[in-house]
């Protein structure tokens, strides 16, 4: 098939929020193109789209994101713009995509993962083992509140949202003592050397599921943007996610249940480490299992049904 390029007159657009971290993954999805297609970046057009999550995120911003609204408070309006034609292609942090795509849409094309590390922020004290006595936490994290409590039931956990800077600036301010961020944002945004962060172990945090992974999502029915997607499209990301969001939708995730993954690929195999918590860190449930590469995503939903039924009704209800 040729494939008919976008040009300046002709532009592919490219639909994001405006976040910082939203704004550099959407560049480095137009890079990747670019750089694919041998195109100019005037080829593409960035559109930025306000998402009532962001609305309601800014008018709310000391009230949990939980009470707010559900999944897909941060991308209808972005799904609504590609159904409508109003963008192309929409660049999404897959952390933070449900695991069914709405009539119509696609999302299967995965650029290369970055650290899946979580990060522990703090100015002055550098792991969770080092937090004194009763010290205060910000994150609105369900995983890692629940995660953090889990092995430290003495630490205080306080709302913690707002963009890089705001919550250093809490940091700063006495606040709390420390937050977490993702590696991968801190990486994206040119940070991780400038914020006092530090990468713990998937083995002392087992991250979100997909955390550090960009999704592209299309029009089902739009075959070019589709064939165009293949060239920037990475093969080992998409396989571990497969097997991470199998065991999310396994456990008809939302975010408002703490629900940890990690899938890696090596020696020919796929090994799937999985956990899931009560709210308030009192029980940690957690597995891992390997297979065969192609099966990942039976593995993950295997997994989810198994600690499912190991933590019976009301598991999530605090
Ligand atoms: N829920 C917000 C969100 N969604 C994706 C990232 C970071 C980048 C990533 O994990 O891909 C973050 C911020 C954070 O957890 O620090």
């Amino acid at each position: 098939m040729t494939l008919t390029l976008p040009s300046p007159a002709s532009p592919l657009k490219i639909g994001t929020r405006g976040s910082p971290l939203a704004l550099a993954q959407a560049y480095e999805t137009r890079d990747r193109l670019a750089r694919a297609f041998e195109l100019e970046p005037t080829a593409f057009d960035i559109v930025v789209i306000k998402t009532t999550g962001d609305n309601r995120a800014m008018i709310d911003a000391d009230r949990p994101l939980k009470e707010i609204g559900n999944k897909g408070l941060f991308t209808k309006e972005i799904e609504d713009a590609l159904l409508s034609g109003g963008i192309d292609i929409a660049v999404h942090s897959m952390k933070d995509m449900p695991t069914l795509q709405p009539e119509g849409l696609t999302l299967d094309c995965y650029l290369p993962r970055e650290d899946v590390r979580d990060a522990f922020v703090s100015p002055g004290i550098h792991s969770i083992a080092d937090l004194p006595e009763g010290a205060v936490v910000g994150t609105s994290s369900l995983r890692r509140r629940a995660q953090l409590l889990h092995r430290r039931p003495d630490l205080q956990v306080v709302e913690f949202r707002g963009n890089v800077q705001t919550r250093l600036q809490k940091l700063e301010n006495g606040v709390a003592s420390a937050t977490f961020l993702a590696m991968a944002g801190l990486r994206r945004l040119d940070m991780a050397e400038a914020v006092p962060a530090t990468p713990i172990s998937v083995d002392d945090m087992l991250p979100a599921v997909a955390q550090g992974a960009i999704g592209i999502e299309r029009r089902s029915s739009d075959i070019t943007t589709a064939a165009m997607l293949e060239a920037i499209h990475h093969a080992e990301t998409s396989l571990r996610l497969a097997a991470e969001r199998a065991f999310l939708a396994a456990l008809d995730g939302s975010c408002e249940t703490p629900i940890a993954a990690l899938a890696d690929l090596s020696g020919g195999t796929i090994q799937l480490r999985g956990q899931i918590l009560r709210p308030d860190g009192s029980e940690a449930l957690s597995d891992e299992q390997d297979g065969a590469i192609e099966d990942g995503a039976e593995l993950g939903r295997q997994m989810g049904e198994t600690l499912r039924a190991r933590a019976g009704a009301g598991f999530f209800a605090h």
